[in-house]
C-alpha cells in the first residue's frame, strides 16, 4: 500500500527535495514535488537515482556522482547524498562542511553535525553545473500559488464564536474533572502514541451529548458548519504548557476517522506564542479567546489537502486553551 499525504509531509526525501531545490532558489511546486514522489513505485523507500531521474525530468540538469568522495572538495553545497555513517547508510543533505565538520540533515534527525572522519559520501549530486528549466519550474510554481491562494481563502476565523464564560466553563470543566491527559498522536496502523511532535495535553468531553452548554456548543458548530449535528465529533480541549507544541500534521487520519473540516476554538488568549501555523501556505493566526478558526481538510475526492497541514507553535510563556471541534465525513 502507498502511503498517504500523511507519511509524505514528513518523509525527508521529500522534504529533503523541497530543501534541496529551495536552497538553490528554484521554486518548484511542492505540490508537483511531491505527486512525483508519491507516484514512485519505491517511495518511501526512494533512492537518490529516483530523485536525481526526477530532477532530470524537471529540467534541473545536474550528475549524479557514484565514489566515495572527499566530500571538502568535491561538492557544491548543499548536496544531497548517500552517506555511510556507523556501517548505516542514509539518503541525507550536506549542508556545508567547516573545517573537519560536516554539517547535515536526515531521516530522523533535524540536523547532526559530524567529524569529516565519521562519514563517507557514496553517491551524490553533482550540481556544479546545474542547468534549470526555469519556464518549467515557474509554471509549476505558479500553478501550486494559485491552487495556495485557493485553499487560504477557505479558512475562515469567526469571532466571539464562544462568549468568555462558555470558554472559562470548559477550561473548568476539563480541568475540575481531571479530563487532561497527555496527547497522543495516530500512527500508520492505526494505534495512538506519545511522541515529540505533540507536546499537549488532551480532553476528550465524552459527557457533550449530555451537558446543556456542551450540546450547544455542537449545535452551533453544526450550523456554522453547514452539517448535522451527527457528524459533529465531541469535543477535544488542548492545554499547552510552557514549550508545549504540535508540529506540523493533518487532522483527518489515513485510514479509519476522515474528517472532513476542523473547526479549532480559542479557550484563552493570555499567553505567549501558540499561534496555529499552516507551513505550506505560509498563514498563520494569533489566538484570541472565543474565535474559531474553520479549515477544510479534504478535497472533493475526500484525499487529504496537503495545504491543510498545521500545527500549534510552541507556547513561550503561558498556558494555552483550545478546542477541536472535528466534522467527519
Ligand atoms: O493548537 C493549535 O493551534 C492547533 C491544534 C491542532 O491542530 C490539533 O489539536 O489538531
Ligand atoms: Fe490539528
Amino acid at each position: 500500500m502507498k502511503p498517504g499525504f500523511h507519511t509524505i509531509a514528513h518523509h525527508y526525501a521529500t522534504n529533503l527535495v523541497i530543501y534541496f531545490l529551495g536552497l538553490h532558489d528554484i521554486h518548484m511546486g511542492r505540490l508537483a514535488v511531491r505527486t512525483a514522489l508519491y507516484e514512485k513505485e519505491t517511495f518511501p523507500e526512494i533512492a537518490i537515482q529516483d530523485i536525481s531521474s526526477q530532477l532530470q525530468e524537471w529540467g534541473v540538469r545536474h550528475e549524479l556522482k557514484t565514489a566515495p568522495c572527499n566530500i571538502a572538495t568535491a561538492v557544491v553545497f548543499p548536496t544531497m547524498a548517500v552517506v555511510r555513517i556507523q556501517e548505516k547508510e542514509v539518503l541525507a543533505i550536506i549542508e556545508r562542511v567547516e573545517g573537519q565538520q560536516v554539517y547535515l540533515e536526515y531521516f530522523s534527525a533535524d540536523a547532526t553535525t559530524y567529524a569529516i572522519s565519521e562519514l563517507t559520501v557514496l553517491q551524490y549530486l553533482d550540481i556544479r553545473e546545474i542547468i534549470v528549466d526555469k519556464t518549467f519550474c515557474e509554471a509549476r510554481a505558479q500553478e501550486d500559488a494559485s491552487k495556495q491562494e485557493a485553499y487560504t481563502d477557505t479558512i475562515f476565523a469567526v469571532e466571539d464564536f464562544l462568549s468568555e464564560e462558555e470558554c472559562s466553563y470548559m477550561i473548568d470543566y476539563c480541568e475540575q474533572h481531571n479530563l487532561f491527559s497527555r496527547s497522543m498522536t495516530g500512527t500508520a496502523d492505526g494505534t495512538s502514541e506519545v511522541t515529540g511532535n505533540r507536546t499537549s495535553y488532551s480532553a476528550f468531553i465524552t459527557t457533550c451529548r449530555q451537558d446543556t452548554l456542551f450540546k450547544d456548543i455542537i449545535e452551533r458548530a453544526a450550523d456554522l458548519m453547514e452539517v448535522d449535528t451527527t457528524r459533529v465529533e465531541d469535543l477535544q480541549c488542548v492545554r499547552y504548557g510552557e514549550g508545549q507544541l504540535y508540529k506540523p500534521h493533518f487532522d483527518s487520519f489515513e485510514t479509519g476517522l476522515k474528517r472532513k473540516a476542523t473547526l479549532l476554538v480559542y479557550l484563552n488568549d493570555d499567553y505567549e506564542g501558540g499561534e496555529t501555523i499552516f507551513p505550506e501556505i505560509g498563514f498563520s493566526i494569533s489566538p484570541k479567546k472565543g474565535m474559531a478558526l474553520a479549515f477544510v481538510n479534504l478535497d472533493e475526492q475526500n484525499n487529504d489537502l496537503i495545504y491543510s497541514l498545521h500545527g500549534g507553535a510552541p507556547v513561550t510563556a503561558g498556558v494555552k486553551f483550545a478546542c477541536n471541534i472535528w466534522i467527519h465525513l
